[in-house]
């Protein structure tokens, strides 16, 4: 597969690697400043880029009529008019907070414990992630989509905030480590006991592996889909 990498910083570089490995060519790498390439020499591109060129990226490569993987965070106040352009060009599209198996697995996890904490008003919810300190965005996508769950399957609460304690809100802490790759934590806490879960990333790997085999998958495929769908999990 000619594959595009659009960012090619820390994940766009952990990208080519993998996707080299699997049998791929890398055969665009678009970073600031680079400006009119031709993205229809790829089968599929795969950003990993900055909040603030996320969509642009995306538009280009739906208007082109090449499928897109995005990874880039921070830029989800555009979410629903990709899925609208997606749908008008009957390209194809998938946005993950994260995608590695782990953190899909453990976004399951989450939504089973949510719901089951639904009757336990007892037990306040509050959310930590870590990462580097070069990240731009906070909290993280992966702490959004987590907190989103909980809400989605604990009619307990209603809304996140960073950095905030309100009624019915969970309060998410977000902290910048020297080369932490990301950390996410989700603690229920009662009077009595706490009940942690939590994934850790040891390396960037295990993202890159997730979007190169999203990549795989989405070739041949019209729609907006989910790494749900590419997991076949949930
Ligand atoms: N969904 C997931 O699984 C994961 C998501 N992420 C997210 O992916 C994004 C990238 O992360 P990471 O690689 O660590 O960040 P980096 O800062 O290392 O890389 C971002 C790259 O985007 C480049 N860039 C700037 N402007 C443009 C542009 N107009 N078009 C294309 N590229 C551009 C930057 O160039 P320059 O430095 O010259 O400005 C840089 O090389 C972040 O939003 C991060 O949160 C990260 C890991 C996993
Ligand atoms: O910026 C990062 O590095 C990461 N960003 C994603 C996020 O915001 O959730 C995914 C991962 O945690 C690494």
């Amino acid at each position: 597969m000619n594959i595009a990498l659009l960012g090619y910083g820390k994940m766009g570089k952990t990208i080519e690697q993998i996707a080299i490995k699997r049998g791929h060519t890398i055969v665009l790498t678009v970073d600031k400043g680079d400006e009119g390439y031709d993205i229809t020499k790829a089968d599929v591109a795969i950003d990993f880029s900055i909040p603030t060129v996320a969509f642009n990226n995306i538009s280009n490569c739906i208007n082109n009529g090449v499928p897109v993987i995005s990874g880039t965070t921070g830029w989800l106040h555009d979410y629903d008019k990709a899925v609208n352009l997606c749908k008008e060009k009957k390209g194809a599209f998938i946005y993950a907070s994260n995608y590695s198996l782990g953190v899909n697995i453990f976004f399951e996890l989450n939504k089973t414990l949510a719901k089951m904490m639904s009757t336990l008003k007892q037990y306040n919810v509050s959310m930590e992630e870590i990462h580097h300190t070069q990240k731009l965005d906070a909290p993280s996508g992966t702490a959004i989509s987590l907190a989103n769950d909980i809400i989605a399957n604990n009619a307990n609460f209603e809304a996140w905030k960073l950095d905030e304690t309100a009624e019915k809100t969970i309060p998410i802490v977000a902290k910048r480590i020297e080369d932490v790759p990301g950390t996410h934590t989700v603690n229920y806490e009662s009077e009595v006991d706490t009940i942690t879960i939590e994934h850790v990333a040891h390396t960037r790997q295990g993202f890159a592996l997730g979007a190169v085999i999203a990549a795989e998958w989405i070739v041949g495929k019209t729609g907006v889909f989910t790494m749900n769908d590419v997991l076949n999990i949930g």
